[in-house]
């Protein structure tokens, strides 16, 4: 598909069939623009329904009136001031995978890609659910297994319309695969809430009791998204069900993981590949942190302005999600072409973010495209890693923090070389843009001021 819309980027859209499924790609932030400015056509397409046995219904399934209130509900257990207290998390999870990292340091290259991958998962498990899974220290966890099959398992189904039909799809084994998988993700989402409800009754009662003295005193307790959504109302005052619930709590943890940790993989890779990049992001570090070894803060992440253009410019070579899709709910008109109800547009943002109208040499690794003076007047769609318009990323900001927390500390211990070319990454876009063959690096350490 990357290929298809690079040998045509001088045409305005492709046109073809997956399967049984009319489709166009859009690669040109002007026709990207029109599908994701539309308020009506928010349908996601018809390969998302293989997320539903997991995700049901969610932020990220859902559409219409369902996904407008759940949207309006949750968007403020985004806010700035409770990411906030997620930094903790992040931090003590960075720290973790340090550890982990010595050992490597001055030795022979070593794939980093699954150490990454289960400190953002820990992270999310975390600020999610509020529950420590300690994927880092022990990955060989049912939940983290079946998280990882789950996956793969929805992804080979979208790529094959053979194993479209429900019951054709059980004869195989990836279908008794996939629903053992589906016990194991729901009754440990199931046994998370069922803690936290009940938790947060006897707190309720306690605080009914005497509305003072219920925590000891002193103690801060976290705060996870489960929390916030036990307590979310709509509009009308109605609460969220218990199923409602999960559907958002395996959204996140969905959504909210192999996402990050594809980008926080591609950004180590990149660096590793330009010493040049790295020795501007280790001054940066050095000018905010010294020789401290102080956890990251709000108050930091703010002048790491570097690395958030490194970040970017990362997101833009390497988008986690590489493509994603809507089915339209009613005819538009693309630059004069029809495009009937019912096709599938396929928004391919690892070629949109390519154009070279846009992007000049836009294979160069360039962090300074995001300099905020050479970045005013761009498309507002020619960039979207975080998709775009109503249906954007609700965790981008989420993420953004993540990436930066997580990088900053890594970056502050260690100099990364980086031993491939791109040829040698087996890069594959599934549901997340992926090296197939690892992420090979080496560590050195490094101390302030080296840079
Ligand atoms: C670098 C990290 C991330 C990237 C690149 C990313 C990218 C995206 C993209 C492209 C979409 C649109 C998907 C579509 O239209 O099908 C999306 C939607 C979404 N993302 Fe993220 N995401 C990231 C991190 C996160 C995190 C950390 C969370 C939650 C904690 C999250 C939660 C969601 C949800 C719930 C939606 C659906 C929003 C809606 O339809 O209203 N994402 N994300």
């Amino acid at each position: 598909m990357m290929q298809c819309c690079e040998e045509n980027r001088n045409q305005p859209l492709l046109k073809l069939w997956i399967g049984p499924l009319p489709c166009v790609l859009l690669y040109h932030p002007d026709t990207v623009e029109v599908i994701l400015n539309s308020l009506k056509n928010i349908d996601k397409s018809y390969t998302y329904k293989f997320l539903h046995p997991w995700l049901g219904t969610g932020l990220l399934t859902s559409t219409g009136d369902k996904w407008r209130s759940r949207r309006k509900m949750i968007t403020p257990t985004f806010h700035f001031t409770i990411l906030a207290d997620f930094l903790e998390v992040m931090n003590e999870q960075a720290n973790i995978l340090v550890r982990k990292l010595e050992k490597h340091v001055d030795k022979e290259p070593f794939d980093c890609f699954l150490d990454i991958t289960l400190c953002a998962l820990d992270i999310i498990c975390e600020t999610a659910m509020g529950k420590n899974i300690g994927a880092q220290k022990n990955n060989d966890s049912e939940y983290v297994q079946a998280i990882y099959k789950m996956s793969d398992l929805i992804h080979h189904r979208q790529k094959a319309p053979w194993l479209w039909p429900d019951l054709t799809y059980l004869l195989f084994q990836g279908g008794r695969e996939h629903n053992r998988s589906l016990k194991i993700l729901h009754s440990f989402t199931d046994k998370v809430i069922t803690e936290k409800a009940s938790e947060k009754k006897k707190h309720d009662e306690r605080k009914c009791d005497f509305d003072s003295n219920c925590e000891p005193s002193g103690s801060k307790k976290r705060r996870a998204f489960l929390d916030m959504l036990l307590n979310a109302m709509d509009n009308g005052g109605n609460k969220l069900s218990y199923l409602d619930i999960r559907e958002e709590v395996d959204t996140f943890m969905f959504e909210g993981h192999d996402t990050t940790a594809a980008a926080m993989n591609w950004a180590i890779y990149i660096l590793g590949c330009h010493p040049e990049a790295q020795k501007k992001v280790h001054q940066e570090l050095d000018e905010v942190f010294g020789d401290s070894d102080c956890p990251v803060t709000v108050h930091d992440l703010k002048k790491l302005r570097y690395l958030e253009c490194v970040v970017k410019e990362a997101l833009r070579l390497f988008p986690s999600v590489p493509f994603f899709a809507r089915t339209l709910s009613q005819d538009c008109y693309i630059r004069g072409f029809k495009v009937p109800k019912g096709t599938n547009a396929i928004i391919v943002s690892y070629a949109l973010h390519r154009d070279p109208g846009v992007f000049p040499d836009p294979e160069e690794f360039r962090p300074e495209r995001f300099f905020p003076e050479n970045s005013s007047g761009r498309h507002p769609y020619a960039y979207i890693p975080f998709s775009a318009g109503p249906r954007n990323c609700i965790g981008q900001r989420f993420a953004q923090m993540e990436e930066k927390a997580v990088l900053a500390t890594l970056l502050r211990h260690f100099w990364v070389e980086a031993n491939q070319n791109r040829e040698e990454l087996g890069m594959v876009g599934e549901l997340i843009l992926r090296p197939n063959n690892g992420i090979w690096i080496q560590l050195k350490r490094r101390t302030a001021h080296m840079s």
